[in-house]
């Protein structure tokens, strides 16, 4: 290494020592105030900013986890043409004179480092890349953004992202912070509001947007998406689990990351229903038929009732409780009344029907009634006959064909075969809908709140979590500021209702005097729920620390669905449920879309989501799977769908036929590298028998139903024709397959070869 460049790199980790050192003092600083006893807001607006201002009390506790990434805190640097050089981290961080020494990645000013280029430099003359291991900085990676080499920049920080691709993969997706490309970089960035659409190809990147945009949310308005206000939902829980280390590793904890099947309170399905049932489970008629379903009769519902009154025997069977039972629906129909809610029209139905079958000649109808609800044999018989239901109760008489025919038809012997055991993902949306159609019994009348009391518990002023500018409940504008119940400060009438703009300019001032640069403003909301401005600051403010209730699904206030190509029309209405109040990001291929009811366009899925409008962005380029490979699993895709140009060169491809499929899997496992990971990748219902076969500690044999979003270094493909005869989709579900790899992919195949791939000879490397 040249003197130069040691020096350079010397220069570099005084800087980073100093970061630490800095940041070690706020974490000192942070303990303190916390083992003070009174807490930040007790310290009062001045003393309170400041110190939150300083560091973030909340992210000097992820510091730890930040210190064990291999690229550091500090990984980015831009030297500007006037001079001016900014540190790019994972965190803002200001030195002892509240001098910015380290920008977060996320602030507009780090949005240079991922958008210069020498045709559109953005005044950035040397892009740097620091690249460290642990707080040792090993080496640094250059682009000097000369509009000559206009023409020659193909990526950002080649060096640093060849080395990024390089590198093994472990267990757990790693995140891009350090060399987001450009297009990307868009799309982390687009705004908040309305439906953001990612599209791409396999390995473009969408996963690793899609959390980095989370990350980025939380950073431009805090105040609207900590504590758990935004929802990302994968396909499955290995899915959710291969990419829960990046949000923790970015400094961001608080984001709810669930897999579909876990979107139900008290539901964890792992098992996908075959395609012929997931078809059925996954269709709108389903709703229909949970429509019909709720109103039938329990199993456990006695078939008999049987009362004596002034010495009369009252007595129905089953054609007149059935009777009865229509007559609850009709009545529920014209209340608006939910089944668990309608035991009331069920006790006041079979008091009718009673009334009309006694000789109620020396009797008077309202005593009669009066007697006879009150009677406790009537109330047992009551709460047997229509007892409140649960989701579960009901999807459960699907399991028995004889009960479901008559709501079912011809799909009730397909869809019982598939209950019995656990829940299946395709399940979930069928809970949920249930959830919402069954209802919940009415409240004892001592717990209801009257309307007013209501909004005054829930709608009272909180503190917010950052500065909120609002109009409205007091004469002109106040400004709140984070941590305090009442405003900072009122503008009065000074300033004219109608010019935000000065309103804005005004609190810009204010903020800046207590230490936070003003960069733009967002929507948001003030502590009594008004509309209001929220600044987006050049540093992150404080958050607070989340408290223990955890966000109920009705507050998401941004939900990102990632693979939402394979998403059903019910697992639709169950996450359009969740995001009633929400923004989305929506992110997917539709090349991949393996699910049989998946849509064919995406204003299609965006109508099932209730949504009209979206803004798109295309990521065009793919990091995962090399040229060779890419050009192979190409043969597999849709007529209609381009392929994905692939930055990553090479491949290497190798197509086999064997004799006994088993052995060669065996055989080729045990070949596999050692360096990086392995996986054997076979339809799903051969997967035990080859699993049993490979047994090696270091290969995983994956179920092609499970591998959508994973990737491994080496790939062993196990009989492609069992994969595309499996299901429906079989044919997009061999294109994942083939997708996964990032160095090798291996084929090995007994019957014949799926046409697209035996067409003509694969390409050697
Ligand atoms: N800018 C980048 N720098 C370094 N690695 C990257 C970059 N973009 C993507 N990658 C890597 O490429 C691989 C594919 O990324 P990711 O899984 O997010 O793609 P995807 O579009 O979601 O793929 P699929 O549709 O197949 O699930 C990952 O290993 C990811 O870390």
């Amino acid at each position: 290494m040249s003197d130069a460049r040691t020096a350079e790199i010397a220069a570099e980790q005084q800087l980073v020592d100093r970061v630490y050192d800095r940041t070690e003092a706020m974490r000192e600083q942070a303990r303190m105030v916390a083992a003070d006893g009174h807490g930040r807001a007790a310290a009062g607006p001045a003393g309170g900013l400041v110190e939150r201002d300083a560091m973030v009390h909340h992210a000097a506790g992820k510091l730890r986890a930040l210190d064990a990434e291999a690229e550091g805190l500090v990984f980015g640097r831009l030297d500007f043409d006037d001079g001016e050089t900014y540190h790019i981290g994972r965190l803002g961080v200001r030195d002892e004179d509240r001098e910015p020494l380290l920008i977060d990645w996320r602030a507009p000013a780090a949005a240079a480092f991922y958008r210069a280029t020498p045709g559109e430099p953005l005044g950035v003359v040397r892009r740097r890349v620091i690249i460290s291991r642990g707080r040792e900085v090993v080496d640094l990676d250059d682009d000097l953004l000369s509009p000559d080499d206009a023409g020659d920049l193909r990526v950002l920080g080649e060096g640093s992202l060849l080395a990024a691709l390089q590198r093994a993969r472990g267990p757990q997706m790693r995140d891009i912070v350090t060399t987001i490309q450009r297009e990307q970089d868009e799309a982390i960035r687009a705004p908040a509001r309305g439906v953001t659409l990612i599209t791409g190809g396999p390995g473009t990147g969408k996963t690793q947007v899609a959390l980095h945009r989370a990350a980025y949310l939380l950073y431009t308005d805090r105040g609207r998406f900590a504590d758990g206000r935004v929802l990302v939902v994968g396909p499955s829980t290995v899915f959710t689990n291969y990419i829960s280390r990046v949000l923790p590793a970015l400094g961001e904890d608080s984001i709810h990351l669930r897999a579909i099947g876990e979107l139900v309170e008290g539901v964890t399905a792992v098992r996908r229903d075959p395609a012929a049932v997931a078809e059925i489970k996954g269709s709108t008629w389903m709703d229909e038929v949970l429509g019909e379903l709720i109103w039938q009769a329990p199993p456990t519902a006695p078939q008999e009732f049987k009362l004596v009154y002034a010495g009369q025997v009252l007595k129905f069977g089953p054609v007149e409780l059935a009777g009865v039972r229509e007559r609850v629906r009709t009545l529920a129909a014209s209340t608006a009344t939910l089944p668990n809610a309608a035991r009331p029209l069920a006790a006041k139905a079979l008091l009718e029907a009673l009334w009309a079958v006694v000789d109620g000649e020396h009797l008077e109808r309202d005593l009669f009634t009066d007697d006879v609800g009150d009677r406790p044999e009537f109330r047992r018989f009551l709460a047997a006959w229509w007892p409140r239901l649960t989701p579960a109760d009901v999807l459960a008489w699907l399991g028995d064909a004889d009960r479901s025919r008559g709501v079912l038809g011809d799909a009730a012997e397909t869809l019982a075969a598939s209950y019995g055991g656990d829940w299946s993902v395709d399940d979930v949306p069928l809970l949920d809908e249930l959830n919402e159609l069954l209802g919940e019994p009415p409240a004892a009348p001592a717990a209801r709140i009257e309307p007013a009391r209501l909004r005054e518990l829930t709608m009272g002023p909180q503190l917010v979590d950052t500065f909120v500018l609002s109009l409205g409940l007091h004469d002109g504008w106040s400004l709140y500021a984070p941590g305090l119940p009442t405003p900072m400060a009122v503008a009065g009438q000074s300033i004219d209702n109608d010019a935000i703009a000065q309103a804005q300019r005004w609190a810009a001032a204010i903020i800046l005097r207590e230490g936070h640069q003003v960069v733009s403003w967002t929507d948001g909301y003030d502590p009594y729920g008004e509309d209001g401005y929220v600044p987006v600051l050049a540093e992150p403010l404080p958050v607070a620390e989340p408290d223990d209730e955890p966000a109920t699904w009705d507050d998401y206030a941004h939900v990102i669905l990632d693979e939402a190509q394979d998403l059903s029309p019910m697992e639709c209405r169950m996450i359009a449920r969740r995001a009633a109040y929400a923004s989305m990001t929506i992110v997917g291929d539709l090349g991949q879309a393996t699910h049989p009811l998946a849509a064919a366009t995406w204003r299609v899925l965006l109508a099932r989501l209730a949504r009209r409008d979206a803004r798109t962005l295309d990521l065009r380029t793919g990091y995962r799977v090399p040229q060779v490979l890419a050009a192979f699993a190409a043969r597999m895709l849709a007529p209609g769908i381009a392929p994905t140009r692939s930055y990553r060169p090479g491949g290497d491809l190798s197509v086999r036929q064997v004799e006994e499929l088993a052995a060669a899997a065996r055989e080729a496992a045990r070949r596999a590298p050692g360096e990086g990971s392995v996986a054997v990748v076979v339809a799903d219902h051969m997967s035990d028998a080859i699993a049993a076969a490979v047994d090696a500690p270091h290969v995983t044999v994956v179920p092609a139903g499970l591998v959508k979003g994973l990737e491994y270094d080496h790939v062993i493909v196990v009989e492609p024709a069992a994969i595309v005869a499996a299901e429906p989709r079989g044919q997009q579900r061999l294109y994942v397959v083939l997708t996964r790899a990032v160095a090798s992919l291996e084929i090995l195949h007994h019957e014949p070869l799926p046409a697209a791939l035996a067409s003509e000879p694969p390409a050697r490397p």
